[in-house]
């Protein structure tokens, strides 16, 4: 079973990533993607919202895709939620499974400061995709990283990033359309984003 493991910090997921993930999907021929939202994302300070809070929304996003799930794989893990761990610890559960990771551009970029990077890269391969606002020359990307790396140029790109949503729903604006709709009702009732 291939399977896709698409990290985040989804605070909140948004279409750009699902639109991403679908064609990541469809590019490679995964069987399934396991979105994980990250407690505590290594390379982000500040306030988050709840890693339960950020789950249920993607819960929320992904619960009509037949092929979409989301794992708890780095709910529970005090310290910052290291790829590594995540993929060491999904393979001994799921022996049987092949992963590989699902990244945009900027995280493709940002792979070499990764934690424990050669080991990563020893056991999972790297679907990187594009990003409006980041530049992804092959050339630019160290030889460990592009012998590891598939790169999907899709179709469509999305601009829009969960701080474009946060900003804009905390200045009183619309998410409509921006979060699929059963997240955005969950924001709503939960009463995340509010202008403070
Ligand atoms: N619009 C997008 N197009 C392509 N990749 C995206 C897009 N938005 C997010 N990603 C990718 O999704 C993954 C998780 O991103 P994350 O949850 O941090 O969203 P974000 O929109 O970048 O958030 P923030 O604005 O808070 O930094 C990363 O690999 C990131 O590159
Ligand atoms: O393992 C690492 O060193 C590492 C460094 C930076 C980011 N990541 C992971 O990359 C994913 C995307 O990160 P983010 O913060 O852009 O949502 C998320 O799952 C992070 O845990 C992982």
């Amino acid at each position: 079973m291939k399977t896709g493991i698409f990290g985040g910090t989804f605070d909140p997921v948004h279409i750009g990533h699902l639109i991403m993930a679908e064609q990541a999907r469809e590019a490679v021929g995964l069987d399934e993607v396991w979105f994980v939202p990250a407690k505590n994302p290594p390379h982000k300070k500040g306030d988050r919202t709840s890693v339960e809070h950020r789950f249920a929304m993607v819960q929320r996003a992904v619960q009509s895709h037949p092929h979409f799930r989301v794992s708890r794989a780095e709910m529970d893990r005090e310290g910052p939620s290291y790829t590594v761990d995540t993929i060491e610890s999904l393979t001994r559960l799921h022996p049987e499974r092949e992963f590989s990771l699902i990244m945009g551009a900027d995280m493709v970029l940002d792979l070499p400061h990764w934690h424990r990077i050669g080991d990563l890269l020893a056991q999972v391969g790297v679907i990187g995709l594009l990003r409006p606002g980041y530049l992804l020359e092959e050339r630019q990307i160290p030889l460990k990283i592009r012998r590891c790396l598939t790169l999907v140029k899709e179709k469509v790109q999305v601009e829009v990033s969960s701080t474009l949503i946060r900003d804009h729903r905390r200045a009183g604006g619309s998410v409509r359309y921006l979060v699929p709709e059963p997240a955005r009702l969950y924001m709503e009732e939960n009463h995340l984003y509010e202008p403070r």
